[in-house]
């Protein structure tokens, strides 16, 4: 099924295929900082990476994405919300056509201009596409970009985008450590939900960090330079390749912090 970010086949057609998108746990949602609770029973999260397991980065046609190693506890999500041991699959982002949007998470209302999502998967299953389909089978942790000072270690990233522009290329990226993408404070809130493109699967365990990293204009040019589309096909540039927020239908979302 070719879903997409479009009129025809974006957000609100998804649900035709996919009728979960209509589900009591979907994402993202708006977080509103006066409704959130504080846990002082969360732990900090313990995000621990090793660089060698960072393996290609690859335009997919809905994103780009990093894709790391994950036969081993190499690179680790431990603590914050969940318990037991989530191995890092990927990291991708979702960006607008122009600074004012991009975000899927929003706060309070406040879209910010792209969000990082790091992937990771509980290792209680056998792997990262059993663990998709399992009420506890993912931890997403989110990371908002905000306009200002030039980013260096984003700009590793972004460097490489000569080699993936059109849907479907993908190069080798090695020894990135995506540690150095992190804020310097780990606050963040967490609610139950799900993956925010189809299959829509209400899987995942977001871990939305409170304080932003930062993004210039230029570095958010670069994002809106990849493509949709492949090669020979009508150039389409990949922009607002995300879902807004969705009902939040009751569910809490707790802090980390006070
Ligand atoms: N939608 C997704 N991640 S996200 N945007 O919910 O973090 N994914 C789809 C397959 C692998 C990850
Ligand atoms: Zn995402």
């Amino acid at each position: 099924m070719s879903w997409r970010y479009a009129d025809n086949n974006g957000p609100a057609k998804w649900v035709e295929n996919f009728p979960i998108a209509d589900g009591p746990r979907q994402s993202p949602i708006d977080i509103v900082p006066g409704e959130a609770s504080y846990d002082a029973g969360l732990k900090p999260l313990s995000l621990k990476y090793d660089p060698s397991t960072c393996l290609d980065i690859l335009n997919n046609g809905h994103s780009f994405q990093v894709t790391f190693v994950d036969d081993g506890d190499n690179s680790t999500l431990t603590n914050g919300p969940i318990s037991g041991t989530y191995r890092l699959k990927q990291f991708h982002f979702h960006w607008g056509g122009s600074d004012d949007r991009g975000s899927e998470h929003t706060v309070a209302g406040t879209k910010y201009p792209a969000e990082l999502h790091l992937v990771h998967w509980n290792t209680k299953y056998p792997n990262f596409g059993d663990a998709a389909s399992k009420s506890d089978g993912l931890a997403v942790v989110g990371v908002f970009l905000k306009i200002g000072a030039d980013n260096p270690n984003l700009q590793k990233v972004l460097d490489a985008f000569d080699s993936i522009k059109a849907k479907g290329k993908q190069t080798t990226f090695p020894n990135f450590d995506p540690t150095s993408l992190l804020p310097g404070s780990l606050d963040y809130w967490t609610y139950d939900g799900s993956l925010t493109t189809p299959p829509l699967l209400e899987s995942v365990t977001w871990i939305v960090c409170k304080e932003p990293i930062s993004v210039s204009p230029a570095q958010m040019a670069k994002f809106r330079s990849l493509l949709f589309s492949a090669e020979g096909e009508p150039e389409c540039c990949m922009v607002d390749n995300y879902r807004p927020p969705q009902p939040l239908k009751g569910r809490p979302v707790r802090a980390s912090f006070k």
